[in-house]
């Protein structure tokens, strides 16, 4: 079956704690005060009116400054969020590299913690059997298998999170920037395993800053600000609006999400 991406008016709110603690008060205020005062619970609208279509073949770009809302919606595109407005179809197993470390605990040992990623990642029981040799071995941890992660060092828990999370091919392909992990040695290898994934997944959705890499991968590209889709076209005509949004500018702003 083909795989697609349709979002129609997405919109996420989410609710968020305020500690009301007014700026450069003193140290006492800051550190002893505030953590008796009520935090103040406020709904924030991280992304809305959000609608395109993304169909089997197509690599996409999203662009849009600092917190713009990229990673949010790449999380709602994994399904770690649930659309507050609008609708999302998906079709397609989807994989997002988007956090190597998510979801690890630092007291299972290296082999729990593949088992306990495989699972939140939607694996069965057979299909994890088969994965623990080829991650072990491709992240060069077998004779560490049964230590504790909390014991490997942050690049060991990098390469186990990579070779985890590209272990399986999927569909559709959802990444926070380009992923290399490791040391000189393994980065090569992670390149290699990179490329590919890209290349057998039926969509690949890459958020990132790196306009290079963004021309290599993708065709089309949208823009956002301020969780609003600002512009979506070719790539190159999308990396054009997105850096006229770095020249200013309120009324391009305005003009483009309404606001
Ligand atoms: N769980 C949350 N609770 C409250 N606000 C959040 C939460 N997650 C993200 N935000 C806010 O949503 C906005 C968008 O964040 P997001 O991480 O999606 O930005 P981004 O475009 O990926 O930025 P960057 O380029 O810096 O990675 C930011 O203002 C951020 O503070």
């Amino acid at each position: 079956m083909s795989s697609h991406i349709i979002a129609s008016d997405l919109g996420l709110d989410i609710p968020h704690f305020l500690q009301d603690v007014p700026i450069q008060q003193s140290l006492y205020t800051t550190l002893v005060r505030a953590p008796f005062t009520r935090p103040r619970r406020e709904y924030r609208t991280l992304l809305s009116g959000l609608s395109f279509e993304i169909r089997q073949g197509e690599r996409v770009a999203i662009l849009g400054r600092n917190g713009a809302g990229k990673t949010t919606l790449l999380r709602v595109l994994t399904g770690a969020f649930e659309p507050t407005h609008g609708s999302l179809d998906i079709q397609g197993s989807r994989q997002a590299l988007l956090n190597l470390g998510l979801g690890f605990n630092s007291e299972a040992t290296v082999q729990e913690n593949i088992y306990l990623r495989a699972i939140a990642m939607g694996m069965r029981g057979a299909e994890i059997r088969d994965v623990v040799v080829p991650v072990l071995e491709f992240s060069e941890l077998a004779d560490v298998a049964n230590h504790r992660l909390a014991t490997l060092s942050s690049g060991q828990r990098m390469r186990l999170g990579f070779a985890i999370s590209t272990a399986v091919q999927h569909d559709i392909m959802l990444l926070d920037e380009w992923i290399g992990a490791g040391d000189a040695g393994f980065v090569e290898k992670a390149k290699q395993r990179m490329t590919s994934r890209v290349d057998g997944s039926k969509i690949v959705v890459l958020a990132s800053h790196n306009f290079p890499l963004l021309r290599k991968v993708c065709t089309r590209g949208i823009v956002i600000d301020h969780g609003r889709m600002v512009y979506a076209g070719e790539i190159e005509d999308s990396i054009k609006e997105y850096k006229k949004i770095y020249q200013v500018d309120p009324v391009y702003i305005a003009n483009k999400t309404g606001q």
